[in-house]
């Protein structure tokens, strides 16, 4: 479980403020797909997750662990993929992931029949002899993957993480993900496409200039919108300028459209 409660941070001295006061908790067992237009601060959120920033206030928790107070045991209990997988470059892709089951401490018995069977599936068993910084970026994309799959921690949060990814790798990490969430485990992803959050999430968060818009089932925010159409559509009309959800709206706009149920989470 991730539990944020009011998160903000910002750059340039307080210049820019990317996620603002931002609660949210995401469950075990499920995958959470975080939306949102570009710069909305999804990027900024994952990583202080992940713990690869901190937060300017407010705290994050990993299954009861205090990200900025309790770092290691935290990061033990997630795995990260950034959505520049631009790390470690030098390394050959089986030093990559020997060095990730040795982070871990993944048995030695576990860890070569672990690293065959991704490197058979996502088709880099020819690959892994080979410097990351050789793979084009869809390989270094299935190499973080192959990453974050292997040491199979209680929470993935994964940014953007088919970007790149060719049909059949992103088909696998997405039966990946549900199998993770499927076993008790959390999953949270950000993504801008949208077609596959629909397929894939059991909720979604939208955010937007680094206010959480909505939250709630693809089915909720249909319900909520008295619209039977994609979610692509619905989430045009959450972020344009006109939603009564977008950031900072007019005093007198009101918080739901008149006559429309309240949606699960509407923030
Ligand atoms: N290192 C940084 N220094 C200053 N401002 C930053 C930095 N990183 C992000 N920002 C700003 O914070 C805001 C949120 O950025 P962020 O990268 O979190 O958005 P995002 O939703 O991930 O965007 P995208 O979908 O384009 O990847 C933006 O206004 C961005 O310009």
């Amino acid at each position: 479980m991730i539990r944020i409660d009011r998160v903000s941070k910002s750059y340039d001295g307080g210049e820019t403020l990317a996620v603002r006061d931002l609660s949210l908790e995401i469950r075990s067992g499920e995958i959470f797909g975080l939306l949102g237009p570009n710069g909305a601060g999804k990027s900024t959120l994952l990583n202080m997750l992940a713990g690869v920033l901190a937060p300017t206030s407010g705290t994050v928790e990993l299954d009861g662990v205090d990200v900025v107070e309790e770092p290691l045991a935290a990061k033990r209990s997630l795995c990260f993929v950034s959505d520049s997988p631009d790390h470690l470059l030098r390394l050959k892709g089986h030093e990559f992931l020997r060095f990730i089951a040795d982070v871990y401490q993944i048995p030695t018995e576990a860890r070569a029949e672990r690293i065959d069977r991704l490197a058979r599936e996502y088709g880099m068993q020819d690959e892994l002899d080979n410097q990351i910084q050789s793979y084009s970026h869809g390989m270094r994309q299935k190499m973080m993957v192959m990453g974050a799959l292997l040491p199979d921690p209680a929470v993935w949060i994964l940014d953007e993480p088919m970007t790149g990814l060719d049909p059949k790798a992103s088909w696998l990490l997405k039966q990946s993900m549900r199998a993770h969430a499927d076993a008790g485990k959390t999953v949270l992803f950000s993504t801008h496409v949208l077609d596959v959050a629909e397929k894939v999430v059991d909720r979604v968060g939208v955010i937007a200039k680094g206010e959480l818009l909505f939250v709630g089932t693809v089915e909720e925010m249909r319900a909520h919108f008295h619209n039977s159409g994609s979610l692509e559509e619905m989430f045009l009309e959450l972020t344009s300028g006109d939603s009564p959800f977008a950031p900072e709206p007019a005093e007198d706009v009101p918080a739901c459209p008149s006559g429309a149920p309240e949606p699960p989470e509407v923030r």
